[in-house]
């Protein structure tokens, strides 16, 4: 799948960016404050005998040294940091990336051609995204790969779709390796057929290691069945008398949560492909502060151009999460 991809770090030089031309931040590790605005971090500028300073308007989006603030977004400047597609900057970049592909059913009855040439377009799109991903240093990427109510669809397609995750799972298992990538996949996977939900526990177990890039593959899942597992997973310690009512809280539910198999559950910027403009019963409690960037494009469509006019509208959002 991603056979194209060198073994090469995820970080490049670019002095196309922003920051680049700030030298004294080169080398060091800073947290960058979540709710950085681009335009806001354009006037960051150092102050004599202080190690990073900006305009007083700007006091709040300082690069701040990493010990000073706990929980922000933490950034490493190095000299080998990814080359970026023009007019990307290297922050803010999600860390996570949610994806509901969608339109490739549209794609294939434009062209004449039958559906199953739509999906397999579609896994070549998502093939691409990965590249990217990895390219621009896009940590997650969690893909909307079948959903709970897609059972319902044909028996035929049903079979294809299955058949085509493990055609997946088998034949790119050696790129996932070779290039360090975890794979992961929420959803009620007891539903797959046998063959099918053995490879899949055992790629996750091969790739559980891997840290470079984490591809969550969302399969027999729904936002809604995450969260009624998470609440039969909390009632069964309430019974167990593991925790008492008054203990479950957000964190404790985000525990429980399929997500909880990545470091960064929550997706900064969520597509949906095709023009559709519905959640579709994705991600709901994850979703909550997500950006959300809704394009015109059908999945097998959806390549660079697509996925970088996205992350321009995602860096150009100010995010203050209600605060
Ligand atoms: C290996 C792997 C992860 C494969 C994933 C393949 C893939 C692209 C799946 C998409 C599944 C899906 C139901 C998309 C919705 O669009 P739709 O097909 O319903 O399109 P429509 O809205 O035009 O009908």
């Amino acid at each position: 799948m991603i056979s194209s991809l060198s073994p090469q770090p995820l970080i490049k030089p670019n002095t196309a960016t922003t920051l680049s031309p700030i030298p004294h931040v080169q080398n060091q590790r800073f947290k960058l404050a979540s709710h950085v605005c681009p335009s806001e971090l354009l006037s960051i500028r150092k102050r004599p005998g202080s190690a990073c300073a900006a305009t007083t308007q700007h006091r709040r989006y300082l690069l701040f040294p990493a010990e000073e603030e706990e929980e922000e977004r933490e950034v490493k400047f190095t000299s080998d940091a990814p080359a970026l597609a023009e007019g990307l900057q290297r922050e803010p970049m999600p860390r996570h990336v949610a994806v509901i592909m969608d339109g490739n059913r549209r794609w294939a009855h434009l062209r004449g051609l039958p559906v199953r040439s739509g999906y397999e377009a579609g896994v070549k799109s998502l093939k691409t995204l990965v590249e990217l991903c990895c390219k621009w240093g896009i940590r997650v990427l969690t893909v909307f790969a079948f959903s709970s109510d897609n059972w319902f669809r044909p028996e035929v397609e049903v079979e294809f779709l299955m058949s085509l995750l493990e055609t997946g799972v088998k034949e790119e298992k050696e790129s996932f390796i070779r290039e360090r990538i975890r794979i992961s996949v929420i959803g009620d996977t007891s539903k797959l057929p046998k063959c099918l939900e053995e490879l899949v526990i055992n790629v996750v177990e091969t790739t559980k290691n891997n840290t470079r890039f984490q591809l969550i593959v969302a399969v027999s899942y729904s936002g809604q069945y995450d969260l009624v597992q998470a609440c039969q997973r909390i009632a069964m310690k309430v019974k167990d008398g593991l925790i008492e009512p008054n203990d479950v809280s957000e964190s404790l539910i985000e525990q429980e949560l399929e997500t909880t198999c990545t470091e960064f559950p929550y997706p900064d910027l969520l597509i949906r492909t095709s023009g559709e403009l519905r959640i579709s019963n994705f991600m709901l409690w994850q979703l909550a502060y997500t950006e959300l960037f809704f394009s015109q494009s059908l999945w097998p469509d959806f390549g660079e151009a697509e996925f970088l006019e996205a992350l321009k509208s995602f860096q150009q959002r100010c995010r203050h999460y209600g605060k």
